[in-house]
């Protein structure tokens, strides 16, 4: 696993917008698994200012989703295919036509997490998929004691997360207790993962994730089992990093040639 510790929020984005480019410059066709939530917002800004200035091409690049909310109705603004729409696809210049995402309304939810297997599969994998974090440490919605082996399916979220997502409802209520997100192992089927964290209120989840025993109550420890896992975290977001150190000093020495 390689820690990239940097100054701010817009820095993680610039750095995990980098690693997306060189993907792209390679696989201009990529599939890039992409996230929801406040932390990768960052990460879209750079791509898309950085398509907007000529210097990158993602015309034939193909977004897939992690998660989505069970039961809300097709079109609400906050179903996280509406999410990805606002915040990717359209400041990317993309469409529907190059996005894979689960079936959140579908009358049969197993169904659903097993087509959506199916594609993702038939679309050859995932390329790179990038990450947030739970304040418990959860990735996609792989609640604390997730299965390291799970594959997509429905999950029910914890009260903190739906305390921590009742601010993109109107009140908690509104906040769909069911989900359908990729697995554990779903998600480590990509060739690279990338989780982006900001801010003191992921320092804790941090340090289990990079630091802390390999333990399903912290699912993103999962990533230590992973080939090639990046994490790029602000300064208030390492700040309970005890190796943080030398995580700095690998980074600043780290081969020109080396990419992330
Ligand atoms: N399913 C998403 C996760 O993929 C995301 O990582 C998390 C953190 O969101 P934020 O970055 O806003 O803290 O929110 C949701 O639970």
């Amino acid at each position: 696993m390689e820690i990239v510790i940097v100054a701010d929020r817009a820095a993680v984005g610039e750095v995990a917008a980098g690693a997306i480019a060189d993907l792209v410059a390679g696989t201009p066709r990529a599939l890039l698994g992409v996230a929801t939530g406040s932390s990768p917002l960052p990460v879209y800004t750079a791509l898309a200012r950085r398509v907007a200035a000529g210097e990158l091409d993602v015309s034939e690049l193909r977004i897939c989703q992690l998660d989505e909310y069970v039961g809300l109705p097709p079109g609400h603004p906050e179903s996280y295919r509406a999410v990805i729409e606002r915040e990717v696809l359209t400041p990317l210049g993309l469409t529907q036509d190059s996005f894979l995402g689960p079936d959140g309304a579908a009358d049969d939810l197993p169904a659903a997490c097993a087509a959506y297997e199916r594609e993702l599969r038939e679309a050859g994998g995932v390329d790179l998929q990038l990450l947030g974090i739970g304040s418990d440490g959860h990735i996609g919605f792989n609640e604390p004691c997730s299965s390291f082996s799970s594959r997509t399916r429905v999950k029910t979220l914890t009260h903190r997360t739906r305390l921590d997502n009742a601010r993109f409802f109107g009140s908690l209520d509104e906040v769909p207790l069911h989900v359908l997100t990729q697995g554990i192992a779903t998600i480590s089927d990509a060739r690279h993962l990338v989780l982006v964290a900001s801010g003191e209120a992921k320092a804790e989840a941090i340090a289990l994730t990079v630091e802390g025993p390999l333990a399903a109550v912290t699912p993103a420890s999962a990533l230590q089992l992973h080939p090639h896992a990046t994490v790029i975290v602000d300064e208030a977001a390492a700040s309970r990093l005890k190796h943080a150190d030398y995580f700095r000093a690998t980074y600043a020495a780290k081969p020109s040639w080396q990419k992330l």
